[in-house]
């Protein structure tokens, strides 16, 4: 596509959104759920047409040497498509909150005042290669009477187009608009330039990514954003501590999965359980293959574990999100210097302590700035299915509007409305 055809591509993708926008808005709730059941069935219908589009991705990304945990995420299997299908079900099942009306009460006056949840109208989203987030985008869009325009990672696009093809086929097939959910055509990033500069079409943009799409967005978009950013996440093994328990959450954390945003990269240990703490995990990770750069007392610690794979951490370690088997650790005096560390290095997204001290944790937890705190549970957590959210737009990293794993209310804002018999104002 050209820069012109581009340009007109973006116009009428957000022409169509608006206008489409306002027929989800008014569709009825069984409407709506009714194109969930049927994307499900076609979900089913399609699983391997889906895999042989997907392969083409998989090949692409193989020959062009992506890493493994990436090429993971990108991967669609008879389970992940089974898995969509289900989660589009039981979003279908899960009650309606579009049009609630919440606080009415009467003043003084006469009139009646309340607030009703109403769809946000139109969304961009910007997300990483990943196909899966199509699917659950969209959906929750459906549910919460949205229209939407995706954007997918490069790598995902054929696999992409082939899961519009179908949520758009369950829309028209449930009588509602196709338009409501787009995927953009190309991969040419220009197009994100024209969805976040397109405010008469487009009321908010999420942005699922690194730090290379913020800066762009923060540079570029004249429309509102909910960043959904970065995870530099982290485990702080607290004494006293179920040590047990500690290296079995620490495991999971970071090992389950190494791509999401939700696995930790730093590991914070309090000295008077270093001792006894590191050289358990030290195994669990050298076994796995982990890189630990650490701190000079973890690496003391640590270099008695056979065959680990250690290096010394420097300060840009504290900072940095790995999504790979490496792991930074510290050693700390404790509570405070842990909470310190993280409110200074981490990206806000999610972080956990590991304690039996009660005191410990609730100062954890109000004095933690991120997004999810968690108390004695893997940062893995940090997901909209796992909270009951039924799917996720992703996990926002801003404070205003959503915060955390975004699910249909984040997709929605609050009006106010007014109910009179004739009152005016004296
Ligand atoms: N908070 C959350 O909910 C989530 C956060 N993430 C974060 O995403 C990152 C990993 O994913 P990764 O794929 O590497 O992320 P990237 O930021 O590289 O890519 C994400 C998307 O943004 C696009 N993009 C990136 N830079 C630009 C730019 N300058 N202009 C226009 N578009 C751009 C990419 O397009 P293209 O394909 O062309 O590269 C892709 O569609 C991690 O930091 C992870 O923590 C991931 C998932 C969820
Ligand atoms: N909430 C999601 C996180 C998704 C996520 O970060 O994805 P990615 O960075 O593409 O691996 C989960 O835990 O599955």
């Amino acid at each position: 596509m050209n820069a012109v055809n581009l340009a007109e591509h973006m116009h009428t993708l957000g022409l169509q959104a608006r206008e489409a926008s306002a027929r989800m808005a008014s569709a009825s709730a069984a409407a709506r759920s009714g194109v969930l059941r049927g994307l499900a069935a076609l979900l089913r219908a399609n699983v391997q047409a889906l895999q042989a589009d997907n392969a083409k991705d998989l090949e692409r990304a193989t020959a062009a040497g992506l890493a493994a945990p990436m090429v993971d995420r990108l991967k669609l299997t008879p389970k992940t498509i089974e898995t969509l299908a289900v989660g589009c079900e039981q979003l279908a099942t899960m009650p309606d909150i579009i049009g609630d009306v919440v606080g009415l009460k009467q003043q003084p006056s006469g009139i009646r005042v309340g607030q009703m949840r109403v769809p946000i109208g139109v969304f961009g989203m910007v997300y990483e290669s990943r196909p899966n987030v199509t699917i659950e985008a969209a959906s929750l869009s459906i549910k919460s009477g949205n229209a939407c325009i995706l954007r997918g990672g490069s790598e995902a696009i054929e696999s992409n187009k082939a899961l519009a093809r179908l949520v758009q086929q369950a829309l028209a097939g449930g009588g509602l608009p196709a338009e409501a959910v787009q995927l953009v055509q190309t991969t040419d990033r220009e197009a994100v330039g024209h969805l976040i500069a397109m405010p008469e079409y487009v009321d908010v943009i999420i942005p699922r990514g690194g730090k290379g799409l913020i800066e762009r967005i923060s540079r570029d978009a004249k429309v509102p954003v909910i960043k959904h950013l970065d995870g530099n996440c982290h485990v702080y093994v607290d004494d006293p501590c179920d040590l047990e328990m500690a290296v079995r959450v620490t495991d999971n954390a970071k090992t389950q999965k190494y791509s999401p945003c939700n696995a930790i990269e730093g590991l914070l240990v309090a000295r008077s359980v270093a001792g006894a703490f590191l050289p358990r995990i030290g195994e669990v990770f050298s076994a796995k293959g982990v890189e630990m750069r650490c701190d000079p007392e973890a690496w003391e610690i640590l270099r008695h574990v056979p065959d680990a794979n250690l290096k010394e951490a420097t300060e840009q370690d504290w900072f940095e999100e790995y999504l790979a088997p490496i792991i930074s650790i510290k050693v700390v005096a404790g509570i405070d210097e842990a909470i310190a560390h993280i409110n200074r290095y981490s990206s806000h997204h999610t972080d956990a302590i590991l304690t039996r001290d009660h005191v410990h944790a609730q100062r954890f937890l109000r004095e933690v700035d991120s997004a999810s705190v968690m108390v004695n549970a893997s940062p893995r957590f940090a997901d909209g299915f796992e909270f009951g959210l039924g799917a996720e737009i992703g996990i926002s990293t801003d404070k205003f509007h959503a915060r955390g794993p975004v699910g249909i209310e984040g997709l929605t804002s609050l009006k106010w409305i007014v109910l009179g018999n004739g009152e005016v104002r004296s």
